[in-house]
């Protein structure tokens, strides 16, 4: 009898048991939330004879309570089917055992801004992945520099040579941190004299790097041969926004460039593609697409990996574990991509800003496993070049044979012709006329372009999963001061709904091309920038009407207030139940609804307002690239807790206005009560909401009137708030008092 060999596993999947509760637990809380939606419509029919302030009241609970709705139901379809999947890279490497089995990588890293972005940093995260237990001969590290920056090619260059020593140290210390600044920093650097000169090596190499930044410019002794690639930045006229591509092949994979123990080194290439004022260039989807010609010219790798240039590698051997999905038969051709969780160093204990967007990161993409697979988060995902080329089925040829993902490069990287066709394919005109943004490539159109992308490869057909081992693949940093939080937020708000009311819409074009439980997920995203319009009124409303005497929810003893009671905890409790079940604290859990709270009234309310103002022209769309960079003062702030406001933004007014409104109608609501004039029962639910607002505000107090830090709240956002509040209730109490008179 024929003997088969076992096939060895290279992943498993593992549905989730919750979903059965899940499940019923979302057929419940649906007739809870018809029976409120009902109640609403039926109180409005009657009031509709009332005055017109208790109508107005009534009506704009009840729309706050249809978009709460309406994103509750998008919400339960990442519930329905919640998958995890582990790889097993140890079986892999019984199937490829010779480097040439490997598939070439090309790794894309994208900065912008070398002032935002340090320099050292992109030369860590370049270094990290340059590491990769892969063969060297197959993996190519491009950069792409928005930020048209000689400081970041030097620091490239700086970290090519230190690579020398580097790499093929990592590798026979098997170490695991291959960013250099990560080793050295930890408890697990070796400690002997080896180590110790690297450590040296390292140093001085970063000083000479941040001196180069300090000083804006590159003195001739710190320039070695290349000479000449300086050059290009200094011609006459260069400027960010204005400026010839250029590329340059810092590193390359040769017989000639070898590391200190003679084995082949990586390339690494850094690409500032061709600005012009004149020409769109589509922020960083537009930068990936030259990414995308450039490399397909020099190096054409059939996978290829996107990072940010703070996202650097925490295990060497992430490339075998998106391996084990790609090269297992059973997710047949149309696996898109492989999403790696986006993790955080460096967060607070309380992770005051909700930084590490458990749900988005981590609880959503398993619910998303069990359909077609994750979102793109724009870094840390593995890609099946061919994706960019068209739905599985059909390929579109691309304007000339050399982009096409089939085409094998038979030239070293270095080849001349092979660089002018690389500078041609990066230049501001070369997308005209073709279907790259549209067809090919990143997706323009969006300012979340990652989201944008992955959900249009989705509608596609492309599939994807996400995987998450215990030791996070990559580790990134988020912005620590509260104005650098909700400026990115308020980005993703923007591009969030240019997605939700664009052709492309997920409840239209989604629900016919991905179904249903993928449109809702998608939607759930897209239309989240809505989540202001509720969280306003819940935050204004019950309060101003405490403050006059008005009841507007049912009292404690009406059958309906146990209903409110149901909707509130059993949202509130199934939301920490999950946040817990992912390793979350209770301490984050509230810091994370604090923050959903926080950006309602602040980014998701500007962000609109942004958007709507793009659309009318006012404004000119833009990427403001979040701030890297942070001060020893600012980071010990944070490090205690304590919430950075600091800058007069505007933000900040109507999340100050809120805290003081609801503490202004908490006090005066319990006093009414003490002194008989309020009833309790009546008044309960505007109460607790108030109450709530006041605990949530707490640091906003804090910030306000007891600390005296640099990052205490501006007077001026303190006074604006306190008079708009005073109007508030002014005005309010005005209307109120007209009216009970003329119904007098
Ligand atoms: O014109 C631009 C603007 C940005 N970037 C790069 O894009 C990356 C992300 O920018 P960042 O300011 O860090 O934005 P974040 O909001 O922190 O990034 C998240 O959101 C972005 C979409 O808004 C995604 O592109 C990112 O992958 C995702 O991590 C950075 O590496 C930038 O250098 C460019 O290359 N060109
Ligand atoms: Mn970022």
């Amino acid at each position: 009898m024929e003997t088969t060999e076992p096939k060895l596993q290279l992943n498993s999947s593992r549905l989730l048991p919750r979903r059965i509760f899940n499940r019923a637990f979302a057929l419940v809380y649906s007739a809870a939330v018809s029976a409120v939606l009902y109640h609403h419509v039926e109180t409005l029919l009657r009031r509709s004879t009332a005055t017109f302030p208790s109508f107005l009241t009534t009506l704009s609970i009840l729309m706050s309570d249809i978009v709460l709705a309406f994103m509750w139901l998008s919400s339960q379809a990442f519930r329905m089917n919640p998958v995890t999947t582990k790889p097993f890279p140890e079986n892999l490497q019984k199937v490829l055992n010779r480097p040439e089995d490997f598939p070439a990588l090309d790794v894309f890293i994208c900065t912008a801004d070398p002032y935002k972005e340090p320099p050292m940093r992109v030369a860590a995260t370049a270094l990290s992945v340059m590491a990769y237990d892969y063969p060297t001969e197959k993996l190519s590290v491009y950069v792409s520099d928005d930020g048209g920056s000689e400081l970041t090619l030097f620091a490239l260059m700086e970290a090519a040579e230190f690579g020398k020593v580097w790499l093929p140290y990592c590798k026979e210390n098997r170490v695991v941190e291959r960013c250099p600044e990560a080793y050295f920093g930890s408890d697990f650097a070796a400690r002997n004299s080896k180590t110790e000169k690297i450590k040296e090596m390292y140093e001085n190499m970063k000083k000479r790097v941040e001196n180069v930044v300090k000083t804006g410019y590159i003195t001739d002794e710190c320039k070695s041969s290349e000479h000449e690639a300086f050059a290009k930045f200094q011609t006459k006229d260069f400027t960010i926004h204005h400026h010839p591509p250029i590329i340059q092949v810092v590193s390359e994979s040769s017989e000639e460039n070898k590391d200190v123990v003679g084995c082949c080194m990586p390339n690494l290439i850094y690409v500032s593609r061709q600005k012009s004022p004149t020409s769109p260039h589509h922020f960083k989807a537009g930068a990936l697409n030259v990414l995308l010609r450039v490399s397909a010219v020099m190096t054409n790798a059939p996978t290829l990996l996107t990072l940010d240039c703070d996202m650097v590698s925490n295990d060497p051997s992430t490339p075998l574990k998106m391996l084990c999905y790609f090269k297992d038969n059973s997710f047949g051709p149309n696996l898109g991509y492989v999403q790696f969780p986006v993790r955080f160093n460096g967060l607070n204990k309380a992770d005051i800003y909700g930084s590490e967007f458990k749900r988005m990161y981590h609880i959503n993409p398993m619910g998303l496993n069990g359909l077609s697979g994750p979102d793109y988060f724009g870094t840390g995902t593995f890609f099946n070049r061919r994706v960019f080329h068209g739905c599985p089925s059909s390929m579109i040829v691309p304007e000339i044979p050399e982009l096409g993902p089939d085409h094998v490069v038979e030239k070293p990287v270095n080849d001349r012709a092979i660089l002018e066709l690389a500078h041609h394919v990066a230049s501001c005109e070369y997308e005209n006329q073709t279907k790259w943004g549209s067809k090919l490539g990143f997706r323009y159109g969006s300012l979340v372009e990652d989201y944008y992308t992955g959900y249009r490869l989705h509608c596609e057909g492309w599939k994807s999963v996400y995987c998450s081992p215990e030791r996070p693949a990559f580790l990134s940093e988020m912005p620590i001061a509260l104005n650098d939080v909700v400026t990115q937020t308020k980005r993703w708000s923007v591009g969030l709904l240019e997605v939700a009311l664009s052709k492309y819409s997920p409840l239209t074009y989604g629900t016919r091309y991905i179904g249903p439980l993928m449109a809702h997920c998608y939607s759930y995203y897209a239309f989240g920038p809505i989540w202001s319009l509720p969280i306003m009124v819940y935050a204004f409303l019950p309060q101003t009407t405490i403050v006059n005497n008005i009841s507007i929810f049912p009292k404690v003893s009406d059958p309906w207030f146990f209903l409110y009671v149901f909707l509130f905890l059993g949202a509130y409790g199934q939301d920490y139940v999950e946040f817990v079940l992912a390793k979350g604290t209770a301490l984050r859990w509230w810091s994370d609804q604090r923050m959903w709270l926080v950006r309602g009234l602040s980014s998701d309310l500007f962000g609109t307002l942004e958007y709507i103002s793009n659309h009318l022209g006012i404004v000119a769309r833009g990427f403001n690239v979040t701030n890297k960079v942070n001060d020893d003062e600012l980071r010990k702030r944070y490090d205690e807790g304590k919430f950075e406001f600091g800058v007069p933004s505007p933000m900040f007014v109507p999340l100050s206005t809120a805290a003081i409104v609801n503490l202004g109608a908490f006090l005066w609501g319990f006093s009414q009560v003490l002194k008989g004039r309020h009833k309790l029962d009546e008044m309960f639910v505007q109460m607790v909401l108030a109450c709530f607002g006041v605990v949530n505000s707490w640091p906003v107090y804090e910030a306000m009137f007891l600390r005296r830090d640099k990052g205490r709240m501006p007077a001026k956002i303190t006074l604006i708030a306190g008079f708009l509040a005073w109007l508030l209730f002014a005005v309010s109490s005005f209307i109120t008092k007209m009216h009970v008179n003329v119904g007098e």
